[in-house]
């Protein structure tokens, strides 16, 4: 099933290059991530239906969306980790779900809820990583080194990843998910518990990242950050996307989080909690 709703990308564009040859714009990088009509139900619950996505070559993509829109499910699913029930995901070509192996090859994920290997060190993660992605030890140990300095995490490499805090934990796994220095990066949540310093770090990271090429594909609830940063975005809302462009299409003349409360429904009154303002002692 298609989402319902024409996304701004679904009502005013049509294919990258025919499109550009038509209007004489330059053509458009190559579409690197297309998942079409993603469908997937849990019991009676539809977490995710009918999303589409088109993220290209080049593009910082993010995606946002209430609680339980639906993000963590569809990107779970882009990336490999569950099955989805219909639609189709292809990473520069490559079926996701068709061709497991070669799709996990081009892509780095930081999934949610991580579940890391914490009782390895920094470092040790670092390297498991690397060797599972085919590099040789060399290698890791330069890119760990590079890693570590860049997310600031040289003094920790050497302790227990389960010692770490939560930002140093989700640092240590952005780091992993690059180590192979993949075509696109999936990203579930990367700033949550990350302070602010660090998240600028690792925002110039990923631009840079960007600037050469790669992709990143994010969820956030930070709406300044993806207004920012991001130069495409979705807005997901009961697994479907509402809306979906460049960032000033989508926000058109408001701010981006603007137009995402009032896809989302809008503000809640807070009424009827009148218990709280009665404290009990
Ligand atoms: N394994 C599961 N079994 C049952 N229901 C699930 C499962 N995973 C997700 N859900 C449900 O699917 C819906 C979408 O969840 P999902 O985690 O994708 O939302 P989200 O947009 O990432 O939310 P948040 O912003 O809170 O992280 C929710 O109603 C959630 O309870």
């Amino acid at each position: 099933m298609r989402s319902t709703v024409p996304s701004v990308a679904q009502a005013g564009v049509t294919s990258g290059a025919a499109a550009a040859a038509v209007s004489g714009e330059p053509p458009r990088a190559p579409v690197v991530l297309a998942v079409d009509g993603l469908v997937k139900r849990f019991g009676q619950m539809t977490a995710v239906s009918g999303v589409n996505l088109e993220v290209r070559a080049g593009s910082f993509y993010g995606i946002v969306g209430p609680n339980g829109a639906g993000k963590t499910t569809t990107l779970s699913m882009v990336t490999g980790l569950l099955r989805p029930d219909s639609g189709s995901i292809r990473v520069h070509g490559i079926d996701v779900w068709a061709q497991p192996i070669e799709a996990k090859r081009v892509i780095g994920v930081l999934p949610d809820r991580l579940r890391l290997f914490d009782r390895l060190t920094g470092a040790q993660l670092l390297h498991y990583s690397g060797v599972l992605r085919g590099l040789d030890g060399d290698t890791v140990r330069t890119r760990s080194a590079d890693l570590a300095a860049a997310f600031g995490l040289e003094d920790a490499l050497h302790r227990l990843v389960a010692d770490y805090s939560a930002g140093m934990t989700k640092k240590i796994a952005l780091a992993c998910a690059m180590i192979h220095s993949p075509r696109v990066l999936v990203l579930d949540e990367p700033f949550e518990s990350v302070d602010p310093v660090s998240a600028v770090n690792v925002t110039e990271i990923l631009q840079k990242y960007v600037a050469s090429g790669g992709t990143v594909l994010l969820s956030s609830h930070g709406m300044d950050m993806i207004q920012r940063v991001c130069d495409h975005v979705a807005i997901i809302v009961q697994g479907q996307v509402l809306a979906s462009g460049t960032v000033d299409e989508v926000r058109g003349k408001k701010s981006l989080e603007d137009r995402f409360v009032e896809l989302a429904g809008g503000r809640k009154v807070a009424e009827g909690m009148e218990w709280l303002h009665s404290f009990s002692d």
